[in-house]
């Protein structure tokens, strides 16, 4: 059986709107889109390492609401899982303080501007599918 890392991505959803942060390293992944998040540690829980990378990376106190169905393959041995998270009364806005140099807060209507990574793309769907009605993602060219 081949080992199997999960990776957590956060839809954070405020007021309709999902956060988006580009990724300013690794080489080959700086300048995509992305959700925000990272890799579970051994023995830990995804929820909690959900929050506990939206706290390191974005500076903010969020809580994971649910799971989004679905896993993506990444690179092995990583697996991409998505929990919707929103943040707690008081916290932080949230500020790219670690692998990121922008954040959005995109509109349904805006889910598709940003160049998401690729393997981030049915993820985000599959989310926009909880955010109500969204335009659909143009074909690729
Ligand atoms: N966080 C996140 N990582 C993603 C997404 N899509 C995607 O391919 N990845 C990749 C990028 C990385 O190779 C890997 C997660 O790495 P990371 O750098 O975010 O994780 P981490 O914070 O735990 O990093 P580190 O401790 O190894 O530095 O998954 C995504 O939507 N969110």
């Amino acid at each position: 059986m081949s080992e199997r890392i999960m990776v957590v991505g956060a839809a954070l959803l405020d007021g309709g709107r999902l956060l988006a942060a580009r990724r300013s390293a690794p080489e080959d992944l700086a300048g995509r889109w992305e959700l925000p998040g990272g890799k579970v540690e051994p023995g830990e829980l995804p929820e909690v390492a959900l929050e506990r990378e939206l706290h390191e990376e974005l500076g903010v106190t969020a809580e994971v609401v649910e799971r989004v169905p679905g896993e993506w393959p990444l690179r092995a041995p990583y697996v991409l899982t998505v929990w919707t998270a929103r943040l707690l009364p008081g916290s932080a806005t949230p500020h790219p303080l670690q692998d990121h140099d922008v954040l959005r807060w995109l509109t349904p209507g805006e889910l598709w501007d940003v160049d998401w990574l690729d393997q981030d793309v049915p993820a985000v769907r599959e989310v926009a599918a909880r955010l109500g009605p969204t335009p659909r993602r143009p074909d690729p060219r």
